[in-house]
C-alpha cells in the first residue's frame, strides 16, 4: 500500500494532511493517536471507501482487484443478517470468485481456527457478543487471503487471551510476509507486537518508525499528553501508561 500527499476534508473542514506512507511485506504497522487523530478517516480513504485528495494505491484499483489486494474489518460491528458465522466467515471469499470449493472451504476453516470460533461455527451472527462478533468479522477478512490486512480497531472490546492470540496471529502473518496495517489504542499490545508505529496528531503523522523511536517520552507528551515507562523485557518491549502531563 502506498499513500501519497493524501487528505480528507470532513464538513469543509481538513481531517487528514499530507499523510505519506507505504506499507511492505512483512511489516505489522499499528495507527495510534488519541480519539479523533484521524486513524479511522486514514484507514477508509486508503482503500477508497472516502473521498480523498492525493493518491492512495489501493483506492485507484477497481473493487475485483482491490478485494484481492487488501481485506478490511471496518471499526463498526453491526452484522445485518442472521446467517451463521461459518457462512459470514465465508463472505471473505467472494474475492476469490474462481477459487476451487476446497480452496475456499480451506482458508474458512484457518479462519475459524485461527480466531477459535469452532464451537460458535453454526451460531446465528447476530447473536454473538461483541467481543465474538468482532472475532467473526476478523476470521473474514483473514479468510479473503489478501497480502494486506486493514484492521480498525480489531482488538477493541476483546477479552486480554483473545487481545494477545490475535496481535500474534498479526504478528505471525507478518512474519510469514503478509502486511498488516491496525488502528490500535492499546499502546502496550502494539509495542509488544507491532514491527512498526505510526503515530498520528491532528490528521499528520507526527511520528513512523520502530516502536522504540515512536513510543518517546516527548512523543506521549505531545501527541498523547501522558508520561509512560517504555523498558525492554523478556517478552520484548513492555510499556506502562503512567500519568496524564496537567
Ligand atoms: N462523517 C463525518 N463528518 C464530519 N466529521 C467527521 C466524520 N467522521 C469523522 N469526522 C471527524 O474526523 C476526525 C477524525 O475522525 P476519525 O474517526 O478518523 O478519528 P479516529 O482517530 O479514528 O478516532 P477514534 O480513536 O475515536 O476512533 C474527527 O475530528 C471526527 O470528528
Amino acid at each position: 500500500m502506498d499513500l501519497q500527499d493524501l487528505g480528507v476534508c470532513r464538513n469543509g473542514r481538513p481531517v487528514l494532511e499530507r499523510i505519506g506512507l507505504r506499507i511492505g511485506a512483512g511489516e505489522f504497522v499499528g495507527l495510534l493517536g488519541p480519539n479523533g487523530a484521524g486513524k479511522t478517516t486514514l484507514l477508509r480513504a486508503a482503500l477508497g471507501l472516502l473521498p480523498a485528495e492525493g493518491r492512495s494505491s489501493l483506492a485507484v484499483m477497481g473493487n475485483a482487484e482491490r478485494a484481492r489486494a487488501a481485506a478490511f474489518m471496518p471499526q463498526g460491528r453491526e452484522i445485518a443478517w442472521p446467517m451463521p458465522v461459518e457462512s459470514l466467515v465465508a463472505l471473505g471469499r467472494i474475492a476469490h470468485p474462481g477459487a476451487a470449493r476446497a480452496a475456499d472451504r480451506a482458508a474458512v476453516q484457518r479462519a475459524i481456527t485461527a480466531l477459535h470460533l469452532e464451537d460458535l461455527r453454526h451460531r446465528p451472527a447476530t447473536e454473538l457478543s461483541g467481543g465474538e462478533q468482532a472475532r467473526a468479522l476478523i476470521a473474514r477478512a483473514l479468510a479473503q487471503e489478501s497480502p494486506l490486512l486493514v484492521a480498525d480497531e480489531p482488538i477493541a472490546g476483546l477479552d486480554p487471551a483473545a487481545q494477545i492470540w490475535v496481535m500474534r496471529l498479526f504478528a505471525r502473518l507478518a512474519g510469514q510476509g503478509g502486511g498488516v496495517l491496525a488502528s490500535l489504542h492499546d499502546l502496550g499490545l502494539a509495542a509488544r507486537f507491532c514491527t512498526r508505529l505510526v503515530m498520528l496528531h491532528q490528521g499528520r503523522i507526527a511520528a513512523d518508525g520502530p516502536p522504540e523511536t515512536v513510543l518517546t517520552a516527548a512523543n506521549l507528551a505531545r501527541v498523547f499528553g501522558i508520561t509512560a515507562h517504555l523498558a525492554r523485557g523478556p517478552q520484548g518491549l513492555l510499556f506502562q501508561p503512567l500519568d496524564i502531563i496537567p
